[in-house]
């Protein structure tokens, strides 16, 4: 059973520009978590400071009460934006080199790599050169990559952009294998509605610093309040002087309404029920795609 991995107040600058600051978050054992941001909003950055492939000017990452070390550094497994596969090598070979790199022996590392394959349906090109291989393909070879040498901890910087619907749900069940056998995982991804499905927390950046942090049912309860309604008999804008009202869109029947916290529900029914028919009343909370958008543009 493994750590958390703590991030902890990482600064980074380039130059006079402040790639990140302050950035702080922990990954418990057990769980995913989803970092996402807009592009260039810092995410690369962090995973390559959590790797150590780069160096913070300030703060620390530890697993549990450890800075990482060379020695720690080892047991994570890490997939880069960035690939890192050598074009020019055999799959499985090259595989086996990097299981070995990571501290097994031939005999394991061979095992693993026998595992892995099979497990990603990659078995079939395990005699191809990577660079053979279509670029889908060339991911699951770097998702195997990051877990031969099955690994404390998963760091994966947008391991599901340009995989097919087949080899996302092979990702997905994966990183929710790793995660029930107490690995804390942590990935980065703009598809937030697979970061939705799948993260247990979601911590949203921009500009370096960390916007919004939890469940994804903590975030979008945050969001503003909404009620949908669906009043066909209701005339444009019948909704949008009622006390609390912050605005409203009406799509045909049905009007999606924004409330000031605490505003009586009941009452914009009673208004509703004053236009003719409701055909539907429930309350709405904007999906991680709204709320990244509220964030951002914030
Ligand atoms: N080696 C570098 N030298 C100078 N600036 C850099 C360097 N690497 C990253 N940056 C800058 O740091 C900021 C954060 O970049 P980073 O790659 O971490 O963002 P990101 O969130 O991963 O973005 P994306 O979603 O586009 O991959 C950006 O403004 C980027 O231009």
């Amino acid at each position: 059973m493994t750590a958390p991995l703590i991030v902890d107040r990482l600064t980074k600058r380039y130059g006079s520009l402040t790639a990140l600051q302050d950035m702080s978050f922990t990954v418990a054992p057990g769980e995913i978590f989803g970092f996402v941001g807009s592009n260039g909003a810092g995410k690369s950055t962090t995973m390559r400071i959590i790797l150590g492939v780069l160096g913070a000017d300030s703060g620390q990452v530890r697993l549990g009460e450890r800075p990482i070390d060379l020695d720690l550094r080892r047991r994570i497994g890490y997939m880069p934006e960035e690939r890192g596969l050598y074009p020019k090598m055999k799959v499985g070979k090259q595989l086996s080199f990097l299981a070995q790199l990571h501290g097994l022996s031939r005999a394991e590392a061979d095992d693993q790599v026998e595992t892995w394959v099979r497990r990603l349906g990659i078995h079939e090109r395990i005699n191809d050169d990577v660079n053979n291989l279509s670029l889908g393909n060339q991911q699951r070879v770097q998702l195997a990559a990051a877990l031969v040498h099955n690994p404390d901890v998963l760091v994966l910087d947008e391991p599901f952009s340009g995989l097919d619907p087949v080899a996302v749900d092979v990702m997905s069940d994966v990183l929710k294998e790793k995660a029930a056998q107490g690995v804390p995982v942590i990935f980065s991804s703009h598809q937030l509605e697979l970061v939705q499905r799948l993260c247990d927390r979601v911590g949203i950046i921009t500009k370096g610093t960390m916007r919004a942090l939890g469940t994804v049912d903590d975030l979008r309860s945050t969001g503003e309040i909404r009620l949908d309604v669906g009043a066909p008999a209701a005339p444009s804008g019948w909704a949008d002087h009622l006390p609390g009202v912050q605005g409203s869109v009406q799509r045909g029947a049905l009007t999606t309404v924004s409330l000031t916290p605490g505003t009586d529900e009941q009452a914009i029914l009673a208004a509703a029920l004053a236009t003719g028919p409701v055909t539907h009343f429930a309350l709405s909370k904007p999906d991680l795609t709204e709320l990244f958008r509220e964030v951002v543009s914030a």
